[in-house]
């Protein structure tokens, strides 16, 4: 299993990664997207679900139209590890190409 970030980690990799932010109440990290529309927002999702299966993480997400609410966090690690920063980078990537803000 892969191991909890410690707290000086945890900021320093949040640093590097813009948009993402420490969730409230719970270990875990956040971003919300905005696309152009809803077709471009599931475009994401789809593009992010091959890739979380591929992996074995998976995101908890919610769309509402043009928006998609993130939260990635590791269940069996009960926090925040690697894998979670890895696929936030990966979603970063995915939304920058489709010209999300
Ligand atoms: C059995 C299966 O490998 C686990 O439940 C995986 C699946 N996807 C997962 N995704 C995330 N985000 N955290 C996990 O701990 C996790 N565990």
């Amino acid at each position: 299993m892969t191991e909890r970030l410690t707290t000086a980690e945890r900021q320093a990799a949040l640093q590097t990664l813009g948009g993402w932010r420490e969730t409230e109440g719970r270990e875990a990290i956040s971003r919300t997207f905005t696309f152009r529309d809803f077709n471009e927002a599931f475009g994401f999702m789809t593009r992010v679900a091959l890739i979380a299966e591929k992996s074995d993480h998976h995101p908890e997400w919610r769309n509402v139209y043009k928006t998609v609410e993130v939260v990635l966090a590791t269940h069996d690690a009960g926090g925040i590890t690697r894998r979670d920063i890895a696929l936030a980078e990966a979603m970063n990537a995915i939304a920058a190409q489709l010209g999300a803000a």
